[in-house]
């Protein structure tokens, strides 16, 4: 029950909640009972049959419908006299500016990807709003507070990277089953059903092998009058008897490793498979209803059987089969979705095959298509937790009490009993170029890189930024509109193909560009150093952004670039200051050794696999993508 105090305060604001998925729902109820009056909701997506079973003011009635609509709706039935207001709407529509912004007392995310919420972060800050973020995987959630000039931002600490692998463990020497899913579902099925002109290692076995006059042409092309079956038992023979006989050939690369095992189809499966499938070959006429699956078609129920090798190279076979006749126009426009039955059936075949071959454990498809898609079963009651929490930080933010603004964790395993861990807030990190103003260090190639490379590397991918403006000195060299004349959209087009160098305004080492957006109102400056080698394994980029660390840069050569994990540990330098003990029982804290390593571990989730899953970027690369 709110005190009166806390009452006047609720009474009087107005909230702005985006997101009404998980969190958002449990939050809209939240501040619906807590007595808040006037609540603006921002959700672009409409409501489906798999957010039901946790995002609890929908019903099956409800599916596809604006999430933002019914959620208003749903909680107007009980608290009919407050005021809610939805917005079907992606929050980075321009409708959603600074002045609009402005007109709340606080903003609260319920959220589910990085781009979205460093959007609403440079939009507070521009806008001097406070902001409640938060995100749950699982188990774990957290809620931070984020007051321009009082806590850090949103962006202060560098988010942890979504995990990579170096491509040779992908494409040569796999060690665990994560490695074979990433190997199924970014490189072949990308080759066969994907864009055939993307750039795949998976290619150069068959390339090197130019004295071979049947592997010197594309193999991953279907051969005229080839009969699908024949082009699948020829691919399943390249990728898992060919290219792991090859890979065999470099003697060096297994003296300290276990040496894989060709498989070649033979082996495995009778040659007239079609004839034994049983209705497989039904499955192909497009009006079957299981077409979609070619588990169904094969009779295989259980998605949580681990197959024999036999029957994942019978789905092998028979997804490829049906993803030629019964899909064949999405060929070549397909990219993974673990929402997509027929592909999580292909990518675990032949993850699963790939893994025999390897000696790596096969697994599930329940399995595989959690490590493929990402997914962490999401857990209502932490949802419900953090929706609590929000709504206290919240009030707090309202009555300006900022020496209670507690950033808090959800646990998985109690700490003597307690299950939320509540920390002080960090002061803002002085090296953050978001909320202070201090400049990036770009290393670049002026010589080779384009101006598109910096835009879609640096200015979007790690700034984020939607609507960028690119400034050298007084010259603008790159900017975007609706309302920009067309001979300045020429030119700034073509100033995307030119090297950084032939510029109008020449980019060489030691300039100082301005980058700008004029929605989130935010502007960053980078200072660019040439240089002129990289590391393809480590820096694929082809060039590196220093300057989201804390680390002072002058100081240290290796800093690390933009998205790396800073790990948070009691008595971290962040700005100078030190992290303060948790507000809790200290003692509690301080003697169990392993307790910080909790709060580390907090951006991240240990897998089965012990790789590092981000805990709140899940729309980015192999980020986690919770069932929230
Ligand atoms: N840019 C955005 N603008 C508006 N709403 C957004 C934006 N990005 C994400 N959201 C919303 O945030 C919510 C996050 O909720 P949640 O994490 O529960 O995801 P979900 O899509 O409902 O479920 P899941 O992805 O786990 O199947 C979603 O409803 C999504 O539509
Ligand atoms: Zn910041």
């Amino acid at each position: 029950m709110a005190s009166l105090q806390h009452s006047s305060a609720i009474k009087g604001a107005k909230v702005l909640m985006v997101g009404a998925g998980g969190i958002g729902c449990e939050l809209l109820k939240t501040l619906a009972l807590s007595g808040f009056q006037d609540i603006h909701i921002i959700d672009m997506d409409t409501i489906e049959v798999s957010n039901l079973n946790r995002q609890f003011l929908f019903r099956q009635s409800h599916v596809g419908q604006s999430k933002a609509k019914v959620a208003r709706d749903a909680v107007l039935k009980f608290r009919p006299h407050i005021s809610i207001t939805p917005y079907h709407a992606n929050v980075k529509d321009t409708f959603f500016n600074v002045d609009f912004l402005k007109q709340f007392s606080v903003v609260l995310n319920g959220l589910d990807n990085l781009d979205a919420r460093r959007h609403v972060n440079r939009l507070c800050l521009a806008a001097e709003v406070p902001l409640v973020e938060s995100g749950t995987t699982g188990f774990l959630g957290q809620v931070t507070v984020h007051v321009k000039g009082k806590t850090e931002c949103y962006e202060c600490q560098p988010k942890p990277a979504p995990k990579t692998y170096p491509v040779c463990t992908i494409t040569s020497t796999p060690s665990k089953f994560v490695h074979c899913i990433v190997w199924a579902k970014d490189l072949l099925f990308t080759k066969l059903f994907g864009d055939k002109n993307q750039e795949n290692d998976l290619n150069v076995r068959s390339s090197d092998a130019s004295n071979s006059s049947e592997h010197a042409e594309d193999v991953f092309e279907r051969r005229n009058n080839e009969d699908i079956e024949q082009y699948g038992r020829r691919i399943y023979d390249h990728v898992f008897g060919y290219n792991i006989e090859l890979a065999l050939s470099n003697k060096e690369t297994w003296t300290n490793r276990r040496k894989p095992k060709p498989i070649y189809i033979r082996d495995v499966l009778p040659d007239k498979l079609s004839q034994q499938n049983g209705n497989a070959d039904k499955s192909c006429a497009t009006d079957d209803l299981s077409s979609g699956s070619a588990m169904t078609s094969l009779g295989l129920k259980n998605p949580q059987d681990v197959w024999s090798l036999a029957e994942n190279s019978r789905v092998f076979l028979e997804a490829l089969k049906l993803f030629f006749s019964s899909r064949e126009k999405e060929v070549g426009n397909l990219s993974f979705d673990k929402d997509d039955q027929l592909a999580v059936e292909f990518v675990t075949a032949a993850a699963n095959i790939r893994a025999a071959s390897f000696g790596i454990p096969l697994h599930s498809l329940f399995e595989a298509k959690g490590i493929a898609g990402n997914i962490v079963h999401a857990v209502a009651t932490t949802n419900a937790i953090v929706a609590g929490l929000i709504v206290i930080e919240a009030i707090k933010v309202l009555e300006k009490d900022a020496d209670s603004y507690r950033m808090t964790y959800c646990l998985e395993h109690p700490s003597k009993k307690m299950l939320l861990m509540p920390v002080e807030p960090f002061e803002p990190n002085k090296s953050c170029c978001v909320c202070s103003e201090s400049p990036l260090l770009l290393e670049i190639n002026t010589l080779q890189a384009k101006l598109r490379d910096f835009v879609d590397k640096i200015v979007k991918a790690k700034l984020g930024m939607n609507s960028p403006l690119i400034m050298h000195g007084s010259t603008l060299l790159y900017e975007v509109g609706d309302d920009l004349e067309e001979d300045m959209e020429a030119n700034y087009t073509a100033n995307l193909e030119k090297v950084l160098f032939e510029l109008p305004s020449s980019i060489t080492g030691g300039t100082m560009l301005t980058v700008e957006d004029l929605q989130q109102e935010f502007t960053c400056n980078i200072h660019i150093k040439h240089r002129e080698e990289f590391d393809e394994e480590k820096e694929p980029d082809g060039m590196v952004l220093f300057g989201w660390t804390q680390a002072p840069l002058e100081k240290k050569e290796d800093s690390k670039p933009a998205g790396n994990d800073v790990e948070i540990s009691e008595g971290t330098e962040i700005s100078g200051k030190k992290r303060k003990q948790p507000d809790m029982d200290v003692s509690t804290v301080s003697d169990e050794s392993n307790n910080h390593n909790k709060v580390q571990k907090l951006n991240v989730v240990d897998d089965e696999d012990d790789d590092l899953i981000v805990l709140d970027h899940r729309d980015i690369g192999c980020s986690k993508n919770s069932l929230q």
